[in-house]
Parts: structure tokens; C-alpha cells; sequence
């Protein structure tokens, strides 16, 4: 694994300027403090001169405001920021990181996300943010990809805490949602397409590419990740699936006891 995990500590104890110093009770943190938490220390990773790749969400908006932040204190220089979507493009640009895209930078040094679901393999579910096929794009062409998350990530399998969003194209939707829940039958698949209110027969959540998402609910496991993604794949009204099968780095995960890095083995 290229990454270095020397700066980690496993189950490394988290500082918390609040915690009074003799106090037996714990300091419950929040699950944003989490996420800022994994976000920094995967900040930590970023060097003066790389190309990072920024993700979308509420984790990764703390890597963005963290890179920001060492840019203007000038401990960080000379970094060009790839956003995954426009609403990170927004946030960085606010900011004053300097943004670029593939077609300028094509080989990221370094990307950083959160992520939906965390698998035992670190298989990872992502898009429930809506911008997965950004992110794959990006984050697929990254040398390293560290992800970020607190531990409510962490799942037995992948599907196992909600929704896995597929991106599709606009055009007859609903032949390939039908078509999507047929092949996850045997999964007890419920597909469903993402409404900007939630309801169902809402107005369909559209992405930053224009098209739509169809959320695929499992009542069990779906096994083979490589199988189903394949078999998505082949549906022609399929852009980008999110399933993230293979492509973390590493993954860091805050939690009440701890910071953890974990990595492939
Ligand atoms: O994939 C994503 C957006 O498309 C996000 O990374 C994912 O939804 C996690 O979000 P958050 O950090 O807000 O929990």
C-alpha cells in the first residue's frame, strides 16, 4: 500500500479541548465533530504542489474548509483542487483554491471523500449525495483515495444501511428502474427513483450531468459486488453505479474511542 500510515495511530485517542482533564465521563461527540475529525487528519496527506481531488458532502466540506485554511495560513501552496460536483466547486472556489478538471489534470495526486456505506473489504456505497459519477471519475483517476467517514459508515454489506443510487439517463426512467429492480430480484431489490421531496411521483432529483437517480433498496445481501456491477452495467439507460468496488486507499474512520486508518491488506 504507497500510503503512509505513520502519521495514524490506530484507536489513536481523540483531543477534545472541552473533556475536563480528571472527568471519568466521557465527551460525547458529535457526528459532524466526527467527520471534521477524519477530515483533517486526511488532510494531513496533502502537499504543497498536488492535484487533490475534493469530494462532495458533509465530510468532505471539512477537508475543503481545512485545505483553505492552510492555503491562506501559507503551511499549504501551489495546490489545484479537482471538485467532484458543483456544489464543492462552489464551496472551494468561495474559498480560493485554485480549481482545474480532468481534461487539464488527468493523473489526481491524492482524492478525498466521505462515503455512504464502508464494507469489511472497504467497498464503499457513495451518491446518496447525488454526484457519484463525478466522484468515480475523479476520484477513479486519483493515485491515492482516501476516504473520510465516522463510524455510522461502517456496514456488513454493501446495501446494508439504505439506498445504493444509480445513475440513469433521463429518457423512459422507469423501464430502466423496472429493469434494475428485476435484476436484484433475488436481493428483494425495491428501486425507487430519488424525488427532490422524497415523496414518491415527486419531481425527480436531477444530478449536476442532468439525469436522474434510482435508488436501489436490498432486503439482503447482493453478493458478488463485481457480478452486479457488471449486470448494471449492461442495462443501456445505466450511466454510473455507486458502488466504489476496490478503489479506496484507505479508509479513515472517526470514532468515540478513536481515529482509525484502515487499508487493504
Ligand atoms: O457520495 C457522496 C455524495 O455523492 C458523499 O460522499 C456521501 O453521501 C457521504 O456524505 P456525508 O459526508 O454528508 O455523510
Amino acid at each position: 500500500m504507497a500510503i503512509p500510515c505513520a502519521p495514524f495511530i490506530a484507536s489513536e485517542k481523540l483531543s477534545t479541548a472541552s473533556a475536563p482533564s480528571l472527568s471519568p465521563s466521557p465527551v460525547i461527540l458529535s457526528q459532524d465533530e466526527l467527520k471534521k475529525i477524519a477530515a483533517y487528519k486526511a488532510v494531513e496527506f496533502v502537499e504543497s504542489g498536488m492535484v487533490v481531488g475534493l469530494g462532495t458532502g458533509s465530510t468532505a466540506k471539512h477537508a475543503v474548509d481545512r485545505i483553505a485554511d492552510l492555503l491562506q495560513q501559507g503551511k499549504l501552496k501551489d495546490i489545484i483542487g479537482i471538485p467532484t460536483s458543483k456544489q464543492t466547486h462552489q464551496q472551494a472556489s468561495s474559498l480560493g483554491i485554485p480549481l482545474s478538471d480532468l481534461d487539464s489534470h488527468p493523473t489526481l495526486d491524492l482524492a478525498i471523500d466521505g462515503a455512504d456505506e464502508v464494507d469489511p473489504d472497504l467497498n464503499l456505497v457513495k451518491g446518496r449525495g447525488g454526484s457519484l459519477l463525478r466522484e468515480k471519475m475523479i476520484e477513479g483517476a486519483a493515485k491515492k483515495f482516501v476516504v473520510i467517514v465516522d463510524e455510522s459508515k461502517w456496514v456488513p454489506h454493501v446495501g446494508a444501511s439504505g439506498a445504493m443510487p444509480v445513475e440513469v439517463v433521463p429518457f423512459c426512467s422507469k423501464f430502466t428502474q423496472d429493469s434494475l429492480g428485476k435484476i436484484f430480484e433475488y436481493a428483494g431489490c425495491v428501486a425507487k427513483l430519488r424525488t427532490l421531496s422524497g415523496e414518491e411521483g415527486g419531481e425527480p432529483f436531477v444530478t449536476d450531468n442532468g439525469n436522474y437517480i434510482v435508488n436501489l433498496f436490498f432486503k439482503s445481501d447482493i453478493g458478488d459486488l463485481g457480478a452486479a456491477s457488471d449486470a448494471i452495467h449492461r442495462l443501456p439507460g445505466v450511466i454510473e453505479h455507486g458502488m466504489f468496488i476496490g478503489m479506496a486507499t484507505a479508509v479513515i474512520v472517526a470514532g468515540e474511542l478513536g481515529v482509525t486508518v484502515k487499508t487493504k491488506s
